[in-house]
């Protein structure tokens, strides 16, 4: 039996990571981990997730459960999902991170630790968008320099990061397809004379209304035609069903920094 912590398990994905927990055969939830000013803390992990009592008391820092784990889930905010990536690697715990919006020396850091621990890390853990990552890759090749790229995505209004890690990472894959730098070629937002389009750009447009899950479509247009790759997600728990799926993947790995690709068996 795999044994899973989450941190933020009072959050949106935290509670829903919980919940995949409980009904996923041979992984067990071992911790749960709010911050340390949370009123939740010493309440039934399970009964905060809504899944009835799970006999896990909620605490408030993650040094206080360090040995009831083999692998965290962590869906929080970007210093804080460091901060648990220092502790775990010291235990030798690995970790599956679903958090976006770092800052490119963020990510950076994130990274190295794969050479001290297992650590699954990917902006979207869905099995849709994996596979859209590999379309889109096609799709570009295809196209190439002739058809303008634009990526639209809608999200809920309590989302603080923007543009979404998964439409970063689909300017990423397009850009890597096209030979172009994506810190050289995305345009994020467009107000006023800005001029005609460049050819190489790479637009980025963001909505935030409402309880939208996730919606992420790449636009190809050229004169004549459109071709336009869309994912919709309808609910958090095709994101934790990855999540869950990832740390049974990752218990017993070597360390290294993987990501769903490895998951998924979709890297070519
Ligand atoms: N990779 C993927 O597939 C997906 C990634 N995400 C990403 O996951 C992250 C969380 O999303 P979501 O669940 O909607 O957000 P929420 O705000 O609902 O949850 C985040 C949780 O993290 C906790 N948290 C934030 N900062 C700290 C800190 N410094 N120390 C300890 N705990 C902290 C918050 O606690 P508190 O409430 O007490 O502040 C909260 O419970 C986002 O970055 C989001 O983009 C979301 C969905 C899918
Ligand atoms: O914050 C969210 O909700 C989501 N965040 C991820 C992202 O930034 O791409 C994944 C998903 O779209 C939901």
């Amino acid at each position: 039996m795999i044994r899973v912590a989450v941190t933020g398990a009072a959050g949106r994905m935290g509670k829903t990571n919980i919940e995949a927990i409980q009904a996923t055969e041979g992984v067990t939830l071992g911790a749960a981990i709010v911050e340390p000013t949370s009123s939740l803390i010493g309440a039934d992990a399970g009964e905060v997730a809504g899944v009835g009592k799970l006999g896990v008391k909620i605490v408030g820092a993650l040094d206080q459960v360090m040995d009831d784990f083999d692998v965290l889930i962590d869906f929080t905010a970007p210093q804080a999902t460091l901060a648990n990536l220092a502790q775990c690697a010291v235990k030798g715990k690995a970790m599956v991170i679903g958090t976006t919006g770092l800052s490119e020396a963020e990510r950076n850091e994130l990274k190295s630790f794969g050479e001290v621990m297992p650590l699954v890390f990917a902006s979207n853990m869905s099995v849709g968008v994996n596979l859209c990552f590999k379309l889109l890759s096609e799709a570009a090749k295809a196209l190439g320099d002739d058809y303008d790229v634009e990526i639209i995505e809608a999200h809920h209004h309590h989302k603080v990061d923007s543009p979404s890690g998964t439409a970063l990472s689909m300017g990423e894959v397009v850009a890597d397809a096209l030979g172009r730098d994506l810190r050289q070629c995305a345009v994020y937002g467009r107000e006023g004379q800005v001029g005609a389009r460049s050819k190489d750009e790479i637009g980025f447009v963001t909505i935030r209304a409402g309880d939208v899950v996730g919606d992420h479509t790449v636009l190809f247009a050229t004169e004549g035609e459109r071709v336009e790759i869309t994912h919709k997600a309808s609910s958090r728990m095709t994101f934790a069903k990855g999540a869950v799926r990832a740390a049974g993947w990752l218990a017993g790995k070597k360390n290294g920094l993987y990501d769903m690709q490895d998951v998924l068996s979709l890297r070519d």
